[in-house]
């Protein structure tokens, strides 16, 4: 008698690494069901937390640790101890691969890759254009890796999505052959975001992604717009790094490139001390001293004026940018807010699509004020355009991308 082989594994985790933060979760494929969630924050400090979620028949509910957690790779591993603690360790013969966020792919990953030597050499020479991001995903990498030598590390890129540009849209007008030689091109980023909002979106409004035309406005901390036709990129907002574009929780978006030259010669700053005021001395925290939405609003409530100018003009660029991707599109069925300000500041929204009534763009205010964790239109019935609010949902699509890529029979 022959045994029959053990059922193929079908549970992902999932790694969503950034500067200074680790979001996870472990997903069982066969239903896309959530068997733990979690976020380890302030990474590198002495107040670092880890919130672990185990979502599994039995589990003891949310649990907390704080104190320092060193860096990443100390963060992973207390987050396999926290699975492992729920029976749910990483040496579970159920795992079948290992999702990592990676934020820039380059030229060369416009798919979800498993993760070799070569790929893992690959994504660091991407390290000085996204040095807030790859390093931070490559450590979860290594880590997972040390922790699952046996299992496949799959890389899911920020950058994929936005391969679809066309090169009017992705080139700058620098010369060609510089640009070439230093692969200085307009990348984009939260591409996984936007493909799944910009689908999910055309499921709310009962279409095939084909048939629709959406302005996705990716707003957390990192915020970037994309103009999305019949379910392709066109445009997007964030260029060869992730500091073009919007104005952000702490980096500026758009400047003149000029005032680089200006704070070196006439400030005398360096380039390093130019890329840390860029990245992390501006945007909202630059203009008020907050980088949290919630904080802001609470101020601008109080009648402060700093945190007033700020928000008006996080919204100006938000505007302009609206503006820009519909002359882009030419026709848009949707514009869709999404990510922790997008999905949960009211404000953010009415003021962002105030006056953009000729472009059939309205609001239903009681609609917009709803707090709800679902997919929903927040404009009148009559708009011509619809106004969406779409919770992102990165770590699902990691996992389904991933899993996918390592089953030959996607349950999708
Ligand atoms: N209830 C809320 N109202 C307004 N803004 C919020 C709310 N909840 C979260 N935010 C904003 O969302 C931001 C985080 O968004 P998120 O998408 O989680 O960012 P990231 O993935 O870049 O860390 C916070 O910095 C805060 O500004
Ligand atoms: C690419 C990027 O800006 O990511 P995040 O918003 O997570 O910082
Ligand atoms: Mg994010």
């Amino acid at each position: 008698m022959t045994t029959p082989p053990p059922p193929a594994p079908t549970r992902i985790l999932v790694l969503n690494s950034g500067s200074s933060s680790v979001k996870y979760q472990l997903l069982d494929m066969r239903n896309a069901a959530r068997l733990a969630v979690g976020l380890v924050e302030r990474i590198g400090e002495q107040t670092s937390r880890l919130v672990h979620t185990p979502l599994v028949d039995g589990g003891a509910g949310l649990r907390e640790r704080t104190g320092p957690i060193a860096d990443h790779e100390a963060a992973l591993r207390a987050v396999a101890e926290e699975l492992a603690a729920d029976g749910l360790g990483l040496d579970s013969p159920e795992l079948a691969a290992i999702g990592h966020r990676v934020v820039h792919g380059g030229l060369r990953f416009s798919a979800p890759t498993v993760v070799d030597d070569e790929v893992l050499a690959e994504i660091e020479r991407l390290v000085p254009v996204a040095p807030l991001h790859n390093p931070a995903n490559i450590t979860g990498i290594r880590t997972a890796r040390a922790l699952r030598p046996d299992l496949p590390q799959v890389a899911v890129f920020d950058t994929a999505f936005h391969t679809t540009m066309p090169e009017s849209a992705a080139r700058y007008a620098i010369d060609v052959e510089t640009a070439d030689a230093h692969r200085i091109r307009r990348y984009g980023f939260h591409g996984t975001s936007h493909a799944y909002v910009s689908r999910e979106t055309a499921k709310l409004l009962g279409k095939a992604p084909e048939d629709v035309n959406v302005i996705v406005l990716h707003l957390g901390n990192g915020a970037s717009a994309s103009a999305v036709a019949g379910g392709r990129c066109v445009d997007t907002s964030m260029g060869l790094t992730p500091l073009e574009g919007l104005v952000m929780g702490t980096r500026s978006g758009d400047v003149d490139p000029a005032v680089t030259f200006h704070l070196r010669r006439v400030a005398g700053m360096s380039t390093d001390d130019i890329d840390t005021l860029l990245n992390k001395k501006s945007g909202l925290v630059g203009l008020c001293g907050d980088n949290d939405m919630r904080e802001i609003r609470r101020r601008i409530d109080e009648g402060d004026e700093r945190a007033r100018l700020a928000f008006d003009i996080y919204i100006h660029r938000l505007k302009k940018y609206i503006g820009a991707y519909y002359a882009v599109l030419g026709r848009v069925d949707a514009v869709v807010f999404t990510a922790g300000v997008g999905e949960n500041a009211a404000p953010v929204r009415a003021a962002a699509v105030a006056g953009l009534e000729e472009l059939g763009l309205a609001l239903d205010s009681g609609l917009n004020e709803e707090r709800s964790p679902h997919a929903r239109i927040v404009s009148p019935p009559y708009a011509r355009v619809a106004v969406a609010v779409v919770p992102t949902d990165e770590e699902l699509e990691i996992a389904r991308q991933a899993f996918a890529l390592v089953s030959e029979d996607s349950l999708d």
